[in-house]
């Protein structure tokens, strides 16, 4: 997407091609610090602390961690293990397993000599397939909103986001926010209700940059402000990521994404969920088997920010404090999916 004026992938190889660029978003949006992993303990931790984050992100990165494993050590061990520790980072988005495994299943009925290059091969593979994914998914998603502007052509169409879902958590043109990307480009005037989602502000400080960037119209609001936007017709409709949706078509994604689907379903607006194929989970009967991350508890009592200082943190509370950092939608609430297939009433 575009970035400081310029058309940007949120992930790329190093110029020595050994090594992958991201985006340390947990500078964004006061800083763009782009940052080369090395190696496979370095991609597990830019995983782990969020440097990089978003379910397909998530997988890509990972894919090109093993890659960078196997540069280091081919042999079956290396491999089994390599894919272990970065397996571990994260255990909600079923694409770091999904990418994970497809690289090994290429790789690992080679010879130990021939696996780097494989691997790096097929990261490429999955990191290029991403970006397809998604502009599919914003090609299917703009005839929804196509249709909204048809009933209002009045008035742009507004759409509520949570979290990020963004180029940002893919390699190129995010999931929900594909189709109002794509609206908007085609001039469907379009304004972006973008939930900040607490704790970790990735609505506030990733979505509204991007929307920025690219020009899209939006307001940043309060997680609590939603139900009230509904209720007030203020909302044509609400389309979010997910980083797993269950065989019954339970839909994991950030915390508070529930509360949304809920307000949503009692005021009559349909509720998106738009997602690759590389985020379905079949292997998972329901959202009640899918592991919820808990994140640190200083994420909730703590809130960072631009100060006087540069980036600063302050302490909110001295109280204890609970970060489940995911949630379950059930199926029952979830009016359709946004894939790259199409929009589909069931997945
Ligand atoms: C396109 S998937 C984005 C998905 O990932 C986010 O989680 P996190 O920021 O913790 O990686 C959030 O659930 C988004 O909906």
């Amino acid at each position: 997407m575009i970035l400081e004026g310029r058309q940007t992938r949120s992930i790329a190889r190093s110029d020595d091609g050994r090594g992958v660029r991201i985006l340390d978003q947990r500078k964004l949006p006061w800083e763009v610090c782009w940052v080369t992993l090395r190696d496979a303990p370095g991609a597990a931790t830019a995983i782990c602390e969020m440097w990089t984050r978003g379910a397909p992100m998530i997988g890509v990165t990972a894919a090109y961690g093993l890659a960078m494993a196997l540069d280091a050590d081919p042999g079956d061990a290396g491999l089994a293990n390599a894919h272990a520790m970065l397996l571990e980072t994260r255990p909600t988005a079923i694409n770091l397993r999904w990418a994970l495994d497809s690289v090994r299943a290429a790789v690992a009925p080679l010879p130990p000599e021939a696996r780097a290059d494989a691997a790096w091969g097929r990261a490429d593979e999955i990191c290029d397939e991403d970006s397809d994914l998604c502009r599919a998914i914003g090609e299917h998603g703009l005839a929804l909103i196509q249709a909204l502007h048809a009933r209002h052509p009045d008035r742009p169409v507004n759409i509520l986001t949570h979290c990020n879902a963004g180029w940002l958590a893919t390699v190129d043109y995010g999931t929900a926010t594909a189709p109002i990307y794509l609206a908007h480009d085609a001039g469907i005037p379009i304004h972006v209700w973008v939930d900040e989602t607490r704790p970790r502000n990735q609505g506030a400080l990733l979505t509204a940059f991007e929307l920025r960037n690219h020009g899209v119209p939006h307001t940043v609001v309060t997680d609590n402000a939603g139900g009230l936007l509904m209720m007030q017709g203020k909302v044509d409709a609400v389309i979010v990521g997910t980083d797993r949706v269950t065989a019954n078509g339970d839909v994991c994604n950030k915390i508070g994404t529930y509360l949304k689907a809920l307000a949503a379903h009692d005021n009559g607006v349909p509720f998106y969920v738009a997602l690759p194929h590389t985020t379905f989970d079949p292997a998972t009967a329901t959202g009640a088997e899918v592991p919820i991350e808990e994140r640190d508890a200083a994420e909730v009592t703590c809130v960072s920010g631009m100060g006087k200082a540069g980036i600063e943190t302050v302490r909110l509370t001295e109280s204890p404090a609970a970060n489940p950092a995911f949630d379950i939608t059930p199926a029952r609430l979830v009016t359709a999916y946004i894939t790259e297939r199409g929009v589909l009433d069931r997945v």
